[in-house]
């Protein structure tokens, strides 16, 4: 990392209190470690966050360059562990609110680039009393693979469906969201071969026709209090165990997300596209100390 003498400027924002770092780096300068992810994530010593959003223009990364004629600017998704991951849901509608709040882009539509191909948000108009409008993206297609999975919590354990929204997932459903216990430790995911770069694991009980709540522990962030692409995975999921599919029916299926952060509204399209609408917040802004960078 080569941070400016004068420190390393930050914003801090979430989305359904999914929270990330955001570290804007138009010219992809900064060399971003694992250990320095993690240490700006830290909670106690660092800045803390779910992961960090870093904002690079998509001609200037090499993960990203094919992509810069649809879209200008790249999502460098790292997760609190410093792990890398293709997607984050929640992230990129706080990077579209980064790129509004810096007078990058407007109101409206536009394209982010990302290591699971270009995603679509819209940008709502603010509300009359100044509230940021929410933001709805095109999160691009499930893929729902055949594979038997089962989850395991201590002496419980749940089939589960696997669902990859460009990032892994598996979602398992249980009569009572407390039975995953505190998830202090990533939950045993088996056959562990289905998954060979890990995954994030959903817990999903209903609440109502179309209605669902969800806890999530995530792969390089532990448990968080909200995952875009999870609520995703989960409304796709629930949808088939429901006898829902679009691409018979023709009609969009709308469901209803409850996390512990907040709410999303996830709609499957006939074409097996997702599209999810959520809020997007920014927080604070600030300089990150250049002697702690050093130490
Ligand atoms: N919180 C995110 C997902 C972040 C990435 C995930 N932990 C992974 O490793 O795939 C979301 O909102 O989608």
């Amino acid at each position: 990392m080569h941070p400016t003498h004068s420190g390393l400027p930050f914003l801090k924002g979430h989305g359904t209190e999914n929270d990330f770092v955001i570290i804007p780096d138009p010219d992809g300068a900064l060399e971003l470690s694992a250990a320095m992810v993690a240490r700006l994530c830290d909670r106690r010593a660092g800045i803390g966050g779910d992961g960090i959003l870093r904002v690079v223009r998509s001609a200037a990364h090499p993960e990203a360059a094919a992509m810069a004629g649809e879209a200008e600017w790249f999502m460098d998704y790292r997760n609190a562990d410093g792990s890398i991951a293709e997607m984050c849901g929640n992230g990129v509608r706080v990077f579209a609110r980064y790129l509004q709040h810096a007078g990058l882009v407007g109101e409206g539509d536009l394209a982010v680039a990302t290591r699971a191909g270009v995603r679509r948000p819209h940008i709502a108009k603010a509300d009359a009393d100044g509230t940021p409008g929410r933001i709805t993206v095109d999160m691009g297609r499930a893929t729902l693979h055949p594979d038997q999975v089962e989850v395991t919590v201590g002496d419980r354990r749940w089939p589960a469906r696997h669902v990859n929204m460009g990032n892994p997932h598996a979602v398992a459903f249980v009569d009572d969201l407390r039975h995953a216990g505190r998830l202090l430790d990533a939950p045993e995911v088996s056959p562990a071969s289905v998954y060979p770069e890990g995954v994030n694991v959903e817990f999903v009980t209903d609440r109502g026709p179309r209605h669902v709540a969800m806890r999530v522990h995530e792969r390089g962030s532990g448990e968080t209090r909200s995952c875009g692409t999870g609520a995703c995975a989960v409304a796709v999921a629930t949808a088939r165990r429901d006898g829902v599919d679009p691409a018979v029916t023709g009609e969009p299926a709308d469901y209803t997300v409850d996390l512990p952060g907040g709410r999303l509204l996830i709609t499957e399209r006939p074409d097996g596209t997702v599209e999810m609408t959520g809020p997007a917040v920014i927080v604070a802004e600030g300089v990150v100390d250049p002697a702690w960078l050093g130490r």
